[in-house]
């Protein structure tokens, strides 16, 4: 690993990484790989999660060229220096922000969108201009795989790595000195992984997860809402980090909501479920145990059917449910929907803060004042609001999580942001020297007064104004050289 890592930096010190016509051509080159290599993807991806390749692209092929798009788009001017507000003393200088690179970073990614969760981040790493180890989940191991094999056929080998392997191999990979790490997965080994960057003092973006909430207001159109809830619960059957966790509304709602659920599973998934090919399994028996446990002593209003050989679980709704059950503790990552009753949006408001900050946040009614009071006075990684799931979708949000939910952001311009450094550049010239003994000892009341003069008055007042400006300076410099 310490090798590998030390290829990676030396590549990077070459400096190969950084023209932007570089960075241009590897994306293409990913892009290539999507494309040509399309069905192995998807093939990789649908045997990991018994999906299939229609939603295998769907779920997770379409965000990746949509973010690789959006990068050769709009990386020249992601990249290029942005000029900065000046004040009175560096009013002739050049004062500007330059992205920089961070150097070399490791991208740790979960099973449940194996895809999505390694490239994405990889896409920004990428046009940010760093070099990247790319750890994908060995639960998901197909695609693991293929991404081992393909990506060092398209990407340059010496800057961009693949590390397969478990938790010994992430360890490992977490004892060596990164510039930056995404993670992706439970909170328990985003503190593991906080804690390793730590010792080296490694910047962190944590993806982490926990129980978004979904409130429904007794003003809403149910038929839309259970419809649009029931797609982003039962999808990747409940395996989303920011599927709506569960439900709360008054409790006059809760049969109407399971009628209207049950009766969009009919027409998403046909009679029988388990023949749909729209309908996923569980990841593996550890969590197909973990779902069943929590099923315990709960009142199944629907659903409840599971089948241990094929780690099949029928989407369940879960009525009455208790605050202080099982199932209300843990984030649920499955196809189980609890609907806990709430006496009315106070109430709701009132249990979303008792808890820890969700991932996503998710509130349906036909009033947008009650929607944005929800969003004021509550605090989430995310929202959507009379939908779910879809702010992740759209590019120009920072997607992550706050609080338990993890910290730091990207999609789109966020990813370029999180794998670079804002470096500030201040150019002087040589010349100005009388202004510049105002800030030279010995210091005396008469240079304090000038320097509040130069250092607390901004002027912005477009050209006349710095016209009017440069000459006042040019009269002050005249005065300041004077006096001391
Ligand atoms: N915020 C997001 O974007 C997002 C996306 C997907 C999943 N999640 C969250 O992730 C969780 C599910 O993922 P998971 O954690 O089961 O995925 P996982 O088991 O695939 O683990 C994630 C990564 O952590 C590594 N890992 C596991 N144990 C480790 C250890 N002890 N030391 C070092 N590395 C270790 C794995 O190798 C893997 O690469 C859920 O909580 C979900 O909400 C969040
Ligand atoms: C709207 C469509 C077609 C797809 C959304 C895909 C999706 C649900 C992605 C979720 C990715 C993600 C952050 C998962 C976390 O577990």
């Amino acid at each position: 690993m310490e090798r590998q890592v030390l290829r990676l930096r030396q590549a990077f010190r070459s400096g190969r990484s950084r023209p932007l016509r570089f960075r241009l051509q590897q994306l293409e080159a990913l892009r290539r790989m999507v494309q040509e290599r399309e069905k192995e993807i998807l093939a990789a991806i649908a045997a990991d999660l018994s999906k299939s390749e229609l939603n295998a692209y769907s779920h997770e092929v379409i965000t990746i060229l949509g973010e690789i798009d959006f990068m050769l788009g709009n990386l020249p001017e992601l990249a290029s220096a942005r000029p900065a507000k000046k004040n009175l003393l560096t009013m002739m200088d050049e004062a500007y922000v330059q992205p920089e690179p961070l150097g070399v970073v490791l991208i740790i990614g979960a099973w449940n969108y194996p895809f999505v969760l390694t490239m994405q981040p990889l896409v920004g790493a990428i046009a940010a201009g760093n070099a990247a180890i790319v750890k994908p989940s060995e639960l998901s191991e197909n695609t693991a795989k293929i991404l081992a094999e393909l990506l060092p056929q398209y990407l340059d080998q010496d800057l961009y790595a693949i590390v397969n392997g478990g938790i010994p191999e992430t360890t490992e990979l977490l004892k060596q000195r990164f510039d930056h790490i995404l993670y992706t997965g439970n909170t328990a080994v985003g503190k593991i992984v906080m804690e390793a960057a730590a010792k080296h003092l490694t910047p962190v973006t944590l993806e982490l997860g926990g129980k978004s909430p979904c409130y429904i207001d007794r003003d809403c159109d149910l038929d839309v809402a259970c419809r649009r809830i029931a797609w982003g619960k039962y999808m990747n059957c409940g395996q989303t980090c920011i599927a709506p966790d569960y439900i709360l509304c008054e409790a006059s709602l809760q049969n109407q909501i399971v009628q209207k659920i049950k009766e969009t599973v009919k027409d998403f998934y046909g009679e029988n479920i388990k023949a749909s090919p729209d309908y996923e399994r569980i990841i593996n028996l550890r969590h197909f145990k973990r779902l069943q446990s929590l099923l315990k002593g709960q009142k199944i209003a629907f659903g409840g059917e599971m089948d241990e050989a094929t780690r099949y679980l029928a989407p369940t709704i879960l009525t009455d449910v208790d605050p202080n059950s099982k199932v209300m503790q843990e984030e649920i990552f499955g196809p189980i929907l609890p609907i806990v009753s709430v006496k009315n949006v106070d109430e709701a408001i009132n249990f979303i803060n008792d808890r820890e900050k969700p991932l996503a946040l998710y509130v349906f009614s036909r009033n947008n004042k009650l929607i944005k009071r929800v969003i004021d006075e509550t605090s989430s990684g995310g929202v959507t609001g009379n939908d779910v799931i879809m702010h992740f979708t759209v590019n120009s949000l920072p997607f992550g999580g706050v609080g338990a939910s993890g910290m730091g952001a990207y999609h789109g311009k966020y990813s370029f942001d999180t794998f670079s450094h804002q470096r500030p550049c201040l150019l002087k010239g040589l010349k100005g020297e009388s202004v510049n003994k105002l800030r030279y000892p010995p210091n005396s009341e008469s240079k304090v007064s000038w320097a509040k003069f130069f250092l607390l008055k901004q002027f912005n007042k477009g050209r006349l104004g710095m016209l009017l400006f440069v000459c006042l300076v040019a009269v002050a410099a005249v005065i300041v050289k004077d006096q001391l």
